[in-house]
């Protein structure tokens, strides 16, 4: 069965508006509570299944486990088998790619994503989302699909916005909570879960500027 999920252009308008201006946008009106909650019965069911695993960190042969710097498990969509909740999500982030592209040029080509869950006490020390070896994620997608998030709950996601950390802000990891940043500008952090914490975060990539002979 195909579905469409339409994502109206007067939702889009603000996201768009934002990233124009500040490189990032946190966005509330994207996913609707049901959508969210698809999507978290679908997380916390692979959870339940043992599906996830700790998460690395690097790319490819470099990737190492490093408990000191991330203590997250994931599992990775793929989008071909996309069941309903996570076909939901993609045809979502989808929009969001073709207005970025369409006012930026950005040329971002797809998206790779995965569920994650921190267990309580689990963060992501500050870090760039981009691999020495690979510039091609150019904008990183986290949503978030905690359904109930107390204010001093922790697990916020600090988002560095300058260079000496003078700035930040903490965006609480709510349910339907959509943040958007440069993956090459923005150094950010997972402070510590006070609870069970559970996001997809999806990077859209860029076509890599492959030296092919001339
Ligand atoms: O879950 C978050 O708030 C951010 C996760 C993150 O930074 C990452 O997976 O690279
Ligand atoms: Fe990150």
């Amino acid at each position: 069965m195909t579905q469409h999920f339409e994502v109206t252009p007067y939702l889009l308008g603000p996201v768009i508006d934002n990233l124009a201006e500040q490189g990032w946008v946190v966005d509330r009106s994207l996913f609707s509570a049901e959508e969210i909650r698809l999507l978290r019965e679908e997380c916390l069911a692979n959870w339940q299944q043992g599906k996830f695993h700790e998460a690395a960190v690097g790319r490819a042969a470099q990737q190492n486990r490093r408990s000191e710097i991330r203590s997250d498990s994931v599992l990775w969509l793929e989008p071909d088998k996309a069941d309903s909740a996570a076909s939901l999500y993609f045809s979502k982030l989808d929009a969001v790619r073709q207005a970025v592209n369409q006012a930026f040029y950005m040329g971002l080509e797809d998206l790779e994503s995965h569920f994650a869950v921190y267990p309580q006490g689990a963060f992501y020390k500050k870090h760039l989302d981009r691999f020495r070896d690979d510039d091609a994620r150019a904008l990183t997608a986290v949503l978030y699909l905690n359904d109930d998030w107390p204010a001093d709950a922790g697990g916020e996601m600090r988002l560095y916005l300058d260079e000496d950390g003078e700035r930040h802000v903490d965006v609480r990891p709510e349910a339907g909570t959509l943040a958007l940043f440069l993956s090459d500008r923005f150094w950010h952090e997972v402070l510590p879960a006070g609870q069970q914490r559970l996001s997809i975060t999806g990077w859209f990539r860029r076509r890599l500027a492959t030296a092919v002979g001339w």
